[in-house]
């Protein structure tokens, strides 16, 4: 029976909820930053049936936060370390540890409904979506948290009654267009992508992966310089630009294998000509694109024989063959580059770009070819590092100390503990409040980082489900996508797995079939996989073309949605870095938002984190200051500071007149909306792994 919802606190001091925290099953996710957190507060309250599922083992780095863990548990499960630690200091708990993916399909819907809440520790969307998907079916209360930095929030998920965690769009990961990391860098972050996600891949990940870095330099409209040669002087001079250095360099132009190290070539002599290509040849033909650079200077190549002179060739050479000798991890280190804060040197960059190359291709040959960055992997690092400096250079951008290269490219943000332990005193407040049958007075909470009127935490009331909801209301999706050229693949990859988080796809549209997942006999795994391949128009059954209605399900996560396919064949890279338009309410941000955050990372000159609910950065970013300013209270209870009933109706009112004004600023061009928020820091989201947190303007 629903409690009124003033009435909470009251109703957890009673011995009937006591009663039920002793015999709540509860299921943590995640045994991370948080997760270790709220398996001690948990069990402090009195929570004595838990269960607890990482996938992952215990780093050095996670020491300073993770409190459960020692210096002596390095290298083993969370999962279970957590439910050891904890049963040593409350021994009448029973903690059930599973050291697994919670995307395993062992934790099914079934699986869920053995519990009365879920509580979720996690760090990137994919998981929280999947969650999301599988309390929805098992219609269990979900509450969701995540912190970045100073920053933090705990929502809390009722079927039928609250907002789903996919309800209303989140940030995906910030995409760059090819074409400015390809051509036109102008920050330290495009060139550290350039070198983490197309040289890397180039250089250690699948051969067979597409690459950029192939194709021969592009104009701003998409085509290539070759096709310029007969359009005039740009094209003539890139044209001739590019003959020149092919000439020059010996370097040809369009061969995908380029990248491979060749029969009989030393490790160092392939990094070498590794090096050429990218930042001599590269960059002189770029230079030849004149139009490229009416607005902005052109980069300028460098030449790895004014770097490296010959005796310095040598010593790189000597410090490889000692580097093998001893086992030796980083290359920076090999070189004797020990301070991390430290920015290297143009010829100090080129050095540990070569050394890494080489020892990637001596000391690790069976990773080459499949390998995929790691930022916590020294040699990895080293290599983006140095590699994106020497672009850097080219392009006249700052370079960046390891320290900083890997805080960017690993989208670090420092955790702090104290922001742990505050979001999961409120993750457990949120699961009293369930626990007592006091649905209305569940609360959406965050974490300030600079308290506006001294209101370190602001609430309100969750929004009801949105009716057009892809996961817990029913709207089909539109796909603009060429049916012509995209493929099955790359409708898996980009558009069913990346954007819409299905784990086990089962795709069905008129005679065509597609299904993953376990239980398929081995002859229809080959003959689904030979579909791969094939454009989307050619699949069996018709195929995929336009005004098709796809089918999507996923049975492992109980979702279904349908996508009507729209043949497009004019998107451009701008509109569609993917390849495609997904439209409808599909988790992620308008673009017109992606390029907003990306100024205001810079402006803030630190990475801010991506979002887990978005409709609530939404609502308080776009809020004017004055009227909350005017009209809000700090009162305390019970350690928290919330906002007074009348607040929060005054915060949500704001909110519905906020969503219309959005709706109408969506048509708007972007300039009108950055008026709306002088220097307000928005959601921010950073490309990876780390889809945490909102952020609230708090000014
Ligand atoms: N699909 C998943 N199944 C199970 N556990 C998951 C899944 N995805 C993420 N996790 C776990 O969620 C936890 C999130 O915790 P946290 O954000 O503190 O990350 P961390 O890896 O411990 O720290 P950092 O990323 O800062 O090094 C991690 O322990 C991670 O292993
Ligand atoms: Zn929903």
């Amino acid at each position: 029976m629903a409690v009124d919802a003033s009435k909470w606190l009251s109703a957890i001091r009673t011995k009937e909820l006591q009663d039920k925290i002793k015999s709540a099953k509860v299921l943590c996710v995640g045994a991370g930053g948080i997760g270790c957190e709220l398996l001690k507060t948990l069990v402090c309250t009195g929570f004595r049936n838990i269960e607890v599922v990482d996938l992952d083992t215990i780093e050095v780095s996670n020491l300073n936060r993770q409190f459960l863990f020692r210096k002596h548990h390095v290298g083993q499960s969370k999962a279970i370390i957590a439910a050891q630690v904890v049963k040593g200091f409350c021994p009448t708990a029973s903690i059930t540890a599973h050291h697994a993916n919670m995307k395993e399909s062992r934790f099914d819907v079934d699986f869920f409904r053995g519990f009365d809440l879920v509580l979720n520790g996690l760090d990137n969307l994919e998981a929280r979506r999947h969650v999301n998907r599988l309390c929805l079916a098992a219609e269990r209360p979900l509450v969701e948290s995540g912190t970045a930095g100073y920053l933090g929030q705990v929502t809390v998920h009722l079927k039928g009654r609250t907002e789903c965690f996919e309800c209303h769009p989140k940030p995906t990961p910030k995409s760059f267009p090819i074409c400015t990391l390809r051509n036109t860098p102008d920050r330290p972050i495009h060139t550290i992508v350039w070198a983490k996600d197309l040289l890397f891949n180039r250089l250690f990940g699948r051969p067979d992966a597409v690459s950029d870095l192939d194709n021969p330099a592009r104009r701003e409209d998409g085509q290539d310089v070759s096709a310029s040669a007969n359009e005039g002087e740009a094209g003539a001079s890139g044209a001739a630009a590019a003959a020149a250095a092919a000439a020059a360099s010996n370097v040809p132009a369009e061969e995908p294998s380029f990248f491979l190290r060749r029969d009989g070539e030393s490790s160092l002599e392939y990094a070498a000509r590794v090096f050429e290509r990218v930042y001599t040849w590269d960059i002189e033909q770029l230079c030849g694109v004149k139009e490229l650079w009416e607005k902005r200077p052109p980069p300028k190549p460098m030449r790895i024989g004014e770097l490296l002179p010959d005796t310095e060739r040598a010593a790189v050479q000597a410090v490889l063959a000692a580097a093998i000798a001893k086992g030796q991890g980083s290359a920076s280190r090999a070189l004797g580059l020990n301070n991390a804060s430290q920015k290297w040197t143009p010829s100090q960059n080129a050095a540990v770009l070569l050394l890494a190359i080489a020892m990637y291709h001596d000391m690790r040959k069976e990773e080459v070819g499949s390998a995929s960055f790691d930022k916590d992997d020294d040699l990895a690092l080293d290599f983006v590092t140095a590699a994106s400096n020497l672009r850097s250079s080219c392009y006249g951008i700052p370079e960046q100390s390891l320290f900083d290269a890997k805080g960017m490219a690993g989208n670090i943000i420092h955790a702090i503990a104290t922001t742990n332990a505050i979001i999961s005193g409120l993750i457990v407040i949120e699961a009293l409040k369930i626990l007592a049958g006091c649905q209305d007075a569940v609360r959406h909470t965050f974490l300030n980082e600079f308290p506006p009127n001294k209101r370190l935490l602001l609430s309100h009331n969750p929004e009801p489900p949105s009716k057009t909801c892809m996961v817990c209301g029913k709207v089909a999706l539109t796909l603009k996508i060429n049916t012509e050229t995209a493929t099955l693949s790359s409708l898996l990859s980009g558009v069913i797995k990346k954007r819409l988080a299905v784990n086990t796809p089962n795709l069905l549209c008129g005679g065509f079939l597609y299904e993953e997942g376990e239980g398929l006999e081995e002859d229809e795994v080959e003959a689904y996989t030979a579909m791969l391949p094939r454009t989307l128009t050619s699949l069996p059954g018709g195929g995929l073309r336009h005004g098709a209605i796809l089918t999507v399900q996923d049975q492992s996560q109980h979702f279904g949605v349908d996508i009507i396919i729209v043949h497009t064949e004019d998107l451009n890279e701008e509109e569609a870095p993917e390849g495609f338009v997904l439209e409808g309410d599909v988790p992620t941000a308008p673009r017109q938002h992606q390029e907003q955050e990306q100024d205001q990372h810079q402006q803030l000159q630190a990475p801010v984190v991506a979002a887990a609910v978005v409709a609530m950065a939404t609502m308080t970013t776009t809020t004017p200051t004055k009227t909350r300013q005017a009209t809000t209270e700090v009162k305390e209870e019970d350690g928290v500071l919330i906002l007074d009933e009348d607040e929060e109706e005054e915060v949500q009112a704001q909110s519905r007149k906020r969503e219309l004004e959005e709706d109408e600023e969506a048509t708007k061009p972007h300039a009108k909306r950055a008026k709306l928020n002088p220097a307000v820091p928005t959601v921010e989201d950073v490309d990876g792994e780390d889809d945490d947190v909102v952020l609230i303007d708090d000014d």
